[in-house]
């Protein structure tokens, strides 16, 4: 990560409540230009070889880690969404995004304080998370429209945003149909896009494109293309339910298909990898990534997060050893 290694993270390492949480100005989608979904390509082994070349040479050096860590922390959605959640759960996590790195870490970085990019939980635990969150500036995402399915009639998914928004959240991370992606019916994924977007007023929305279940590459760029035409603020690949969740060929198709979106309308989409990121060179390998292809504007928390369930407790434990000198020798090669 040559580009990385020269920069330093720390003088834009902020307090998410310093940042912009949302972007503006947000995605006004266009009408459905199918002509530009029957085109939509992706070379699936170029994806694959250029994905796979990605974790090897992709580092940070190694003064600048803390910093891009630390970073990596702002731009995570940190998440609970097991069956099993209960509401002390939920407030000891907003506990945690509200501090997620230990005083005596960041004083030995010199490092100001900062919080999670944004809780992320079950549509009935908006209400809890929010009055956690009191004060810290750090807004709530909502999983809602029948999480991780996506099954229930779309009226009651347009009920449950509209419920969520009301709670306080102020993103709304939806699911789109996977049955009409594979039948290749993108009218209707539009539409229900559409009235999703309607329905979360001003709360951003996220569009999970559950990537491991659209069966191609191709399928995922233009659900892509398809999800930022009606709207969505951000694209997300997966539930973290899926069998396979976010990974870089996924991510290479998106994350292309948000600059092309870009190039074509001026508006900026949001990149949400989401599902099996637990380890801080991985996160280190995605900040690389959207350097490369997105730049700069797109490594702040308003346009790129994790969604995330244990990322957290890794970047904690290699900011321990950077603080204590004790890297592990997993680390150590990841640095170069
Ligand atoms: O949207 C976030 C994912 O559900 C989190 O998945 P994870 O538990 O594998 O980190």
């Amino acid at each position: 990560m040559e580009n990385q290694a020269t920069a330093t993270a720390s003088s834009d390492t902020k307090s998410a409540s310093q940042l912009p949480q949302l972007h503006e100005p947000r995605n006004a989608g266009m009408e459905l230009d199918m002509d530009w979904v029957a085109a939509a390509q992706a070379n699936t082994s170029a994806i694959e070889r250029r994905a796979k070349t990605l974790p090897g040479r992709r580092s940070v050096k190694k003064e600048y880690q803390a910093a891009w860590l630390l970073k990596a922390i702002t731009m995570i959605d940190l998440t609970t969404l097991s069956g099993d959640d209960t509401w002390g759960r939920v407030r000891r996590l907003c506990a945690k995004a509200a501090h997620p790195v230990r005083q005596d870490i960041l004083d030995a970085l010199d490092m100001p304080p900062i919080t999670t990019g944004a809780v992320c939980v079950y549509h009935d635990m908006v209400e809890t998370a929010v009055k956690a969150l009191d004060g810290t500036g750090i807004p709530v995402a909502a999983v809602s429209t029948g999480f991780p399915a996506g099954l229930s009639p779309l009226p009651l998914r347009l009920q449950e945003i509209r419920e969520s928004v009301h709670a306080g959240a102020k993103e709304i991370d939806i699911v789109i149909s996977r049955r009409h992606a594979l039948t290749g019916n993108w009218q209707a994924i539009y539409d229900e896009m559409r009235a999703m977007r309607e329905s979360c007023g001003d709360a951003h929305v996220k569009a999970i494109l559950a990537t491991g279940e659209l069966g191609t590459l191709r399928n995922v760029a233009k659900a892509s293309l398809v999800c930022m035409m009606a709207g969505a603020d951000f694209i997300k690949t997966s539930t973290g339910k899926e069998p396979v969740n976010a990974t870089l060929p996924v991510s290479l198709v998106m994350i292309r298909a948000i600059r092309a979106y870009h190039a074509r309308t001026g508006f900026r989409v949001g990149y949400k990898p989401a599902g099996g990121i637990s380890k801080a060179k991985d996160a280190l390998t995605y900040l690389a990534l959207i350097k490369d292809e997105l730049g700069d504007r797109w490594l702040q928390p308003d346009l790129f997060r994790f969604g995330a369930s244990s990322l957290l407790g890794d970047i904690e434990r290699q900011l321990e050893h950077q603080v204590t000198g004790r890297y592990s020798a997993d680390y150590r090669h990841a640095i170069g």
